[in-house]
């Protein structure tokens, strides 16, 4: 049994490359845990990491010593890097006034969003109505969301922004301009709510920004609060300073929010739903659950302890405008999944802080249980079909042999796994390095049989199809199963590489092809061809 790197895999693994950042690198492995390629930055984490659809690569690094805002997440350079390890860009944006932390977005034009900790100072906050019995470290954190685009080698141009300081709302201070009834406005957010905290500068603690290209949003993750934000992206940023203007016609006030409706009055403890969540995201167009949010749940706070990861759905009338009773909390009542792991308590799936879970495009889960620099990969059946153990330690760099146990401080702020087909890709050597561990031991990946491989290369064609489809490969097929995105399974065929869609409704719909011990998905669309 392995220690560190991959401990196990099968054939439903997802087939692709795993992006994550630790110490000074940026690393993709290949579920063996073969380094395909790698990055080396002069920071550590600081704390997302993207692979961008020209093989660039965007990453979030810890500048310490610039700023005296200083918490878990904290980073203050953002960097761009070529493939080939060339810095083409990086941004400072850290001084004792200022510093980026957590996420960055790369946006689909080439801009970048920063997420980042603003001060606040004590009479700022009191003339926005803080309680002053709750201003314990005499200032206060604004979060900044904010648009550049890369100018030069080190410069931007900003072209958008939201503060959070320009959404607040208080029932303390009637003589302040945005005294009101909390309850009433759930576009708002409370100053004086701090589910359960003192009212430290961090009192937010936003650890995810993502944005949806499709609904022009930004999901937001307050981890302090325990809640998720949507907010405009379309507006100007003189807009997303109001109320008012943007394609929602919200400005900058939230469209939606869900977790914790204590937070906006209409709620009480047994009404939260999350705890210290993170990466908050709609699952992308084509996936399995496309249009929903998925969801890391820590559990952080609760007991026992355990994490979940959730997807909701969010109501809405029309798409990205979100249904909303007044003097209710906002929708959905529950998940419609919970994936949590009560074998053992305490539960063997738990990280407090950090971490993340993604769908992938043949309907897995891979899950980043951050703090235990852990990622696993579940199949719809919740079967864990890949399992790996970041081998380096965060703060040292110093990389555990196979057969050594991983450092206690192995954490890891996200994972992402990436299609081989990927843009990234095309023309790049991803051919497998060894695995990042020292001594390593590929035994659990020699298992893999080299069936899956030439079963992973059938041809599904003509697709769209809305007759029949053939599966071109030289495997024998048992069985084909088709099942619609919500994984309904709708048509079953037995020993044929031939099936027939004509009774399919028309849309998108996973093929489970079957040979011998293998699986694959193939996507098809039913439509005239
Ligand atoms: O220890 N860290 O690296 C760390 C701790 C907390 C943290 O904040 S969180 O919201 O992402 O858990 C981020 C990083």
């Amino acid at each position: 049994q392995n220690t560190v790197g991959t401990i196990s895999v099968t054939n439903e693994a997802y087939d692709g490359f795993t992006l994550f950042s630790i110490h000074t690198k940026s690393y993709l492995i290949d579920n063996c845990g073969q380094v395909v390629h790698e990055w080396t930055s002069a920071f550590t984490p600081g704390n997302a990491v993207y692979l961008l659809p020209n093989g660039n690569l965007l990453r979030a690094g810890k500048r310490d010593g610039q700023s005296q805002i200083n918490f878990g997440g904290t980073g203050g350079i953002i960097e761009l890097f070529d493939w080939d390890g060339n810095l083409l860009w990086q941004y400072e944006y850290n001084t004792d006034q200022y510093r980026q932390h957590h996420d960055v977005y790369p946006m689909p034009n080439g801009n970048v969003l920063i997420l980042a900790a603003t001060v606040m100072s004590q009479s700022e906050a009191i003339q926005a109505g803080r309680d002053t019995s709750l201003l314990p470290d005499n200032e206060v954190y604004n979060e900044r969301i904010f648009e550049v685009e890369p100018v030069g080698s080190n410069q931007v141009n900003v072209v958008w922004e939201w503060n959070a300081k320009d959404h607040l709302i208080q029932d303390f201070d009637n003589t302040k301009d945005n005294y009101g009834v909390v309850a009433d406005h759930p576009e708002k957010l409370d100053f004086n709510f701090l589910n359960g905290g003192t009212g430290g500068a961090n009192w937010l603690h936003v650890n995810s920004i993502q944005y949806d290209e499709t609904l022009d949003q930004i999901v937001i993750s307050s981890r302090n609060l325990s809640e998720v934000w949507i907010i405009d992206h379309s507006t100007t940023t003189a807009e997303a300073a109001t109320g008012s203007g943007g394609i929602y016609g919200k400005g900058g006030d939230f469209l939606y929010r869900w977790g914790n409706p204590q937070s906006y009055d209409q709620g009480v403890e047994a009404d939260r739903q999350l705890f210290g969540q993170h990466y908050p995201h709609y699952i992308e167009n084509g996936l399995v659950d496309a249009g929903k949010m998925m969801i890391f749940n820590n559990g952080n706070g609760r007991m026992p302890l355990f994490s979940e990861v959730f997807i909701i759905d969010p109501p809405t009338s029309a798409p990205g405008v979100y249904s909303y009773t007044t003097n209710t909390a906002y929708g959905p009542a529950a998940p419609d999944y919970i994936y949590a792991d009560m074998t053992n308590d305490p539960s063997d799936f738990y990280s407090g802080i950090v971490s993340g879970a993604q769908r992938l495009p043949n309907g897995n889960i891979l899950i980043c249980e951050g703090r235990e620099g852990h990622f696993f990969e579940i199949n719809a059946s919740e079967e864990v079909v890949w399992d790996y153990i970041n081998p380096v330690d965060n703060n040292s760099g110093i990389t555990a042999n196979q057969t050594q146990s991983a450092s206690p401080s192995n954490i890891v702020f996200r994972a992402l796994k990436y299609s081989k087909s990927y843009a990234a890709f095309s023309g790049k050597d991803v051919s497998p390095g060894q695995p990042i561990e020292g001594n390593p031991d590929l035994t659990p990946c020699n298992a893999l049989s080299t069936d899956q491989h030439v079963l992973n290369t059938a041809r599904v064609y003509p697709n769209p199809s809305d007759d029949v489809v053939t599966i071109e490969t030289t495997q024998n097929i048992q069985k084909v199963e088709i099942y619609t995105l919500l994984g309904e399974n709708v048509l079953t065929f037995k020993n044929s590489k031939q099936v027939d869609v004509s009774s399919l409704k028309h849309g998108i719909y996973l093929l489970k092809i079957f040979s011998d011990e293998v699986a694959v998905m193939k996507k098809i669309i039913v439509s005239p061809n």
